[in-house]
């Protein structure tokens, strides 16, 4: 059988070749697993940091460094790079996620250079730069796409999926309908998909058509000629369709769209024409149009207040963001990137205790990523003194009850079943089979379907629940 040259993420040894290959360069290499535990250790490392490599297996990061840098990796999702000032001088850490064919980080690898041997390199750098009339950085077209997609945060499965799906689908000029739960990031994804679209450097213009009253909303989209009503600008004006000419028209809270528009909106975006109120003369215009909407458009068409036929002309791609709570494992990332903005903002140094970052993960969120910004920047804001604020505080701020664990007042047997469900559906979330799900659980399948039936939890479909 062939040797397995990619280093497994923790179920099995590292098999030897590779340890007498890491152990042979002067590079010091270590390797994690997803839940950030050093699976290897290369000797140079190990000196590095003064500890034994075999004993080091199976520690996490804090084993060799007090200041974590793996959090923010999986946060990310992208390479990180970290000066760390020591006795003997400074050490230069990076650490490279590696990923599995679906998106997810499968291990992490980190090395650490010290001050003497980047001198070293950096004396060789010069004397090549020097040599050399001009140099050239090339950016990669994944570093490009990483960069874009950065806003984009969260190291749950369909969020790392739905960054590979924007990728794919933001090149091309079809329109988009983006759907998702208040605040869950529509608009940072519908930014994302423009940005990475070949239109990129062309026209975006955004409109609220909730925000906008429909007479004026009319004026806004298609423009108007000279004198055309009342109060109306004596030059006439360009409406937004024209605007956004070659470029793209972010069509946010679509759902709000009055259905008399709806006609006129249907007819510019299948032929691309625009009638100026107040003109019979017909403009051309090139526009992608990506939409988002927080309501159930089916149920409106169902109601007679959105048109069918609009719908599947926007609905080309469509794209669900999902609402936070099913997303559970980004809530304390998301939380820990906030603070630390916060923090930096208010000039505040707080951390999150572990009852709040319990509470944290206990919430439902319904208004998503933008309730869980204000609460963490209330917690910055309100807390009297370094220690933070308390559970019962914070809460005052929430919009609903919390339910889960974190919440005060629940009985020891409550809150073990709340932090049971809550174990079990990240694991049933984050694995793609029940039998993964059950081993990183350490308990059997059986075990696993039956407690998810009592707490009324999804099960994979290969489960045949
Ligand atoms: N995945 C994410 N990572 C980081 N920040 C996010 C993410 N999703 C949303 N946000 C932040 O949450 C806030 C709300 O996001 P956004 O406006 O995109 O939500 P929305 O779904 O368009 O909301 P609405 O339906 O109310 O218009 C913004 O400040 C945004 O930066």
């Amino acid at each position: 059988m062939q040797e397995q040259l990619i280093p497994p993420v923790g179920d099995e040894p590292i098999p030897a070749d590779i340890r007498t290959v890491g152990n042979a360069f002067r590079i010091s290499l270590a390797l994690f697993d997803r839940d950030g535990k050093i699976l290897y250790m290369n000797r140079s490392f190990a000196r590095e940091c003064g500890v034994d490599a075999d004993r080091a297996v199976g520690q996490p990061e804090t084993y060799f460094t007090g200041d974590p840098m793996l959090p923010d990796v999986f946060l990310y999702q992208r390479m990180i790079c970290r000066t760390i000032r020591r006795m003997d001088g400074f050490v230069f850490i990076t650490a490279i996620p590696m990923f599995d064919e679906a998106g997810a980080i499968r291990f992490v690898g980190m090395t650490m250079e010290n001050e003497a041997a980047l001198n070293e390199v950096r004396r060789s750098f010069e004397a090549l730069v020097a040599s050399t009339e001009r140099s050239v950085h090339i950016q990669s077209a994944a570093d490009r796409h990483a960069a874009i997609l950065r806003p984009l945060m969260g190291r749950h499965q369909s969020m790392v999926r739905l960054r590979e799906f924007l990728k794919q689908i933001g090149p091309s000029s079809a329109s988009v309908l983006i759907t998702g739960e208040s605040g869950c990031g529509k608009e940072v994804a519908a930014d994302c998909i423009q940005a990475l679209s070949s239109r990129s450097e062309q026209p975006y213009v955004k409109i609220n058509c909730a925000a906008i009253p429909a007479h004026l909303l009319e004026s806004e989209l298609f423009g108007y000629e000279p004198g055309a009503f009342t109060g109306a600008n004596a030059k006439g004006k360009k409406g937004l369709l024209e605007v956004a000419n070659g470029g793209t028209l972010f069509l946010d809270e679509i759902g709000d769209m009055p259905p008399e528009l709806q006609p006129k909106l249907l007819r510019a975006l299948q032929h691309g024409e625009v009638y100026r109120i107040g003109s019979t003369k017909v403009r051309h215009t090139d526009v992608r149009i990506i939409a988002a909407t927080n309501v159930d458009l089916n149920q409106k068409i169902v109601e007679g207040k959105f048109r069918e036929d609009l719908y599947y002309r926007l609905a080309v791609i469509p794209v669900r963001i999902p609402p936070l709570r099913e997303r559970k494992s980004d809530i304390f990332l998301l939380a820990s990137y906030y603070l630390s903005i916060y923090c930096g903002k208010y000039n505040r140094n707080l951390v999150f205790p572990d009852d709040i970052e319990e509470l944290l993960k206990s919430y439902d969120w319904p208004g998503n990523v933008r309730e869980l910004q204000n609460v963490v920047e209330y917690y910055v804001v309100c807390s009297p003194t370094s220690e933070g604020l308390s559970c019962e505080q914070l809460q005052t701020v929430f919009r609903h009850p919390v339910t889960g664990p974190g919440r005060p007042g629940s009985t020891l047997e409550d809150k073990l079943d709340a932090y049971e469900k809550q174990l079990l559906q990240e694991a049933l979330e984050e694995e793609k089979s029940l039998r993964r799900a059950a081993k990183r659980l350490g308990i059997d399948a059986s075990t696993l379907s039956r407690k998810a039936r009592k707490y009324g939890l999804a099960l994979h479909r290969e489960s045949g629940a």
